[in-house]
């Protein structure tokens, strides 16, 4: 068995950063930049009205009064520049300050009489005026290191890109294996059960920025699996589900053996995730996972989500957080142990059951506390490692 970390640079080693391609901004939601994004121009491209007022390009005091010559409305500018003693010029919130103005005093602040107003405030400090690139100025990059949200497209919008060149999406293909899984909402015969894992992780990669694909659930016989590792030709990665162990009908490792796999490792020093195997079929890079539905997930988020980000050209590490224990917990065994947790505000609370199939636990649970081969039990206050479960 090999340890967690080896087990992880030998999966990172299998994959690289994939190409890019061009979308157009609706469809970069959800996509890795292939670069640093620099704007096109400044934001805003003129220094702009903050209020609807007057602009004008001195300081005023209440009974002070001017002319109003003229009017800029967003996307009307006011032809001409303006001087101390010229007069006010009609503004709105968004438009073009004009050339020479200094100040934009708001509406409120004024009393009108035909064209000529008198103000009713001192001007004061704040000049209700935002500058030309004060938000950002041409050729600044945004490069958000992680799927684009909906705050990095407003910002690409505004830079000024329609189209987007980012990173190609990973093709993953999931297969779930197990002559007793039936489909969500299928009835169940006797010794049969709800597949579950599979669509959970394919919501989790979907989510990380991969593009998933649930084959058709394989039987356990060679012949099936054989025909379903046909299927995924073409996929970048493909994830099987279930029989990873060493049960006779746990065929993982022998079927892919006998297809041509060049085997990385089977079995890591972990719980759960023990029996995990890994390796290329015909170029077809393959992670099995185990099928009990925590360690699938568990196996997910601890080795699948670092591949798709180094493929996507992103930071590839797992951030940890330290957290305080909120009660005890009994010493560890041999194997890394990454335990259902959930963070409260007393502390993180370690759930009592950490079986490898009890899903209810890990929708719970918001943390997986990290707790090393043979790590001493730990008492309540404790400071542990943690990763934040992806939602
Ligand atoms: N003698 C040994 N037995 C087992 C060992 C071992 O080292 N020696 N390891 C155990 C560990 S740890 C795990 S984890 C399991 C995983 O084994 P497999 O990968 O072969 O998984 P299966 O036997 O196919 O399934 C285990 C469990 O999970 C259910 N399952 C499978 N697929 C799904 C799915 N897509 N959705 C929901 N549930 C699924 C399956 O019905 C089983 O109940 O092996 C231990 N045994
Ligand atoms: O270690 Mo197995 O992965 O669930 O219990």
């Amino acid at each position: 068995m090999i340890s967690v970390e080896r087990a992880l640079e030998s999966l990172l080693s299998l994959v690289g950063r994939l190409p890019s391609e061009t979308v157009s901004l609706r469809a970069a939601a959800g996509r890795a930049l292939a670069g640093p994004l620099k704007a096109v121009h400044d934001q805003p491209p003129f220094a702009a009205s903050a209020m609807d007022g007057y602009a004008i390009a001195r300081d005023v005091q209440p009974g002070d009064t001017d002319r109003v010559i003229g009017e800029s409305a967003a996307g009307h500018p006011f032809d001409g520049t303006i001087t101390a003693d010229s007069g006010a010029v009609r503004i709105f919130t968004g438009a073009p300050v004009p050339a020479g103005a200094t100040r934009v005093i708001l509406q409120e602040n004024i009393s009108r009489v035909e064209d000529r107003i008198t103000y009713t405030e001192a001007s004061g400090t704040a000049t209700h005026v935002r500058p030309a690139g004060g938000d950002f100025t041409a050729g600044e990059p945004h490069d958000p290191k992680r799927p684009l949200g909906s705050r990095d497209i407003a910002l690409i919008a505004a830079m000024g890109h329609g189209a987007v060149p980012v990173v190609r999406k990973p093709l993953v293909a999931i297969l779930m294996t197990g002559d007793e899984l039936r489909a969500p909402g299928e009835r169940l015969h006797p010794g049969q059960i709800t597949a579950s894992n599979g669509y959970g992780l394919a919501a989790m990669f979907d989510a990380a920025g991969a593009e998933t694909r649930v084959l058709p659930i394989a039987q356990d016989t060679a012949e099936s699996l054989g025909q379903a590792f046909r299927l995924a030709e073409g996929a970048d990665l493909l994830i099987t589900i279930g029989g990873a162990s060493v049960g006779d009908h746990d065929l993982i490792a022998p079927t892919a053996g006998k297809a041509g796999l060049d085997l990385a490792f089977h079995k890591v020093a972990m719980r759960p995730g023990k029996p995990l195997l890994a390796g290329k079929i015909n170029g077809l890079v393959l992670v099995g996972l185990p099928g009990n539905p925590v360690s699938a997930i568990a196996c997910g988020t601890i080795f699948i989500l670092p591949m798709l980000r180094k493929m996507l050209g992103l930071p590839i590490g797992t951030p940890t957080e330290q957290h305080r224990l909120a009660a005890a917990v009994s010493e560890n065994g041999p194997r890394q142990h990454y335990m259902r947790a959930q963070l409260t505000a007393s502390g993180m609370i370690v759930a009592d059951r950490q079986d490898s199939s009890l899903l209810s636990v890990l929708a719970k649970a918001t943390h997986l506390v990290i707790r090393p081969p043979h790590d001493p039990a730990r008492n309540m206050g404790d400071v542990v490692t943690t990763i934040a479960l992806p939602p």
